[in-house]
């Protein structure tokens, strides 16, 4: 296993004299080599927290994370985030935007510009090395922080939403854009979305997590990105009978802990 989390659960203390939050409660889940792990769930459901904890930007209250085998403590190169927004820096060209990682690690200019060029090329994003980043669309901007995430070849990739922010026609390209590069790469991936169609067609494993307290209460293992790496259209994947037959599975359960909520 890659990564494995042990009956973690983590407790927000209270604020102002609120009760204590209980965002995990007892999560178990394990991250294989190459798996695409998608979480889903009713607003406040806990994915944020868990991709913290897996990040190393927060610390279990109970509970363990390990990546290969050894206790997470804290953030590390071996995890790299792509948030919703992309968090790009705006003075900084294209190619320095990808780099920025490596800059960070003292690499030399050399190299970090042969590995920036590599994601530059593998995230279509060619032609745009000098370019600034204003210039660019919202969609390209993704393609920025994704390349960005990758030079530092980690062995998970977290990404929150990172879709949230784009058009229904970027929306739909970038997940297939993702799927090419998860091929390409075999990278592991723990991928955080508030569309069904988005982590059904996305995932290998999907988790849906219920809140009051954050646990995971479904998990699937899905076929659906496969199908789509191995020749078929990503839009035949998503209208076939399988694919609308789970689709609906899952909104129930979603819808449920929505109408629970209400
Ligand atoms: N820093 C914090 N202090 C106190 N409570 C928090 C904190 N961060 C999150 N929470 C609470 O913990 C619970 C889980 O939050 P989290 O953001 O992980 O859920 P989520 O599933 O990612 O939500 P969303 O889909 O809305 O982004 C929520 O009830 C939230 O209000």
């Amino acid at each position: 296993m890659v990564l494995e989390i042990n009956r973690a659960s983590v407790v927000y203390p209270s604020a102002s004299g609120n009760a204590p939050v209980e965002a995990l409660r007892e999560i178990d889940l394990s991250l294989g080599e190459g798996d695409f792990v998608v979480a889903l769930g009713a607003s406040g459901c806990g994915k944020s927290t868990l991709l913290n904890l897996i990040a190393g930007f927060l610390s279990p209250t109970s509970g363990e994370i390990l990546l290969d085998g050894h206790k997470v403590e804290g953030p590390g190169a071996d995890r790299s985030v792509v948030f919703q927004k992309h968090a790009l820096m705006p003075w900084l060209t294209v190619r320095e935007n990808v780099a920025f990682g490596l800059k960070l690690q003292g690499r030399p200019k050399a190299e970090r510009d042969q590995i920036a060029e590599k994601f530059i090329a593998l995230l279509g994003l060619t032609g745009f090395e000098d370019s600034p980043i204003y210039a660019l669309s919202g969609g390209m901007q993704q393609r920025i922080g994704i390349a960005r995430a990758l030079t530092c070849d980690p062995r998970v990739l977290l990404m929150d939403e990172p879709l949230g922010a784009l058009d229904a026609l970027t929306r739909e390209k970038a997940q297939e854009l993702i799927l090419k590069i998860w091929d390409n790469t075999r990278k592991t991936v723990f991928f955080i979305t508030h569309s069904v169609e988005e982590a059904l067609f996305m995932g290998t494993k999907l988790i849906v997590m219920s809140p009051r307290p954050g646990r995971i209460t479904h998990r699937f293992d899905l076929p659906f990105s496969r199908q789509f790496i191995e020749g078929a259209k990503a839009r035949e994947v998503k209208a076939s009978p399988e694919f609308i037959k789970l689709r609906e599975e899952v909104l129930s359960i979603i819808f449920a802990d929505e109408e629970d909520a209400a």
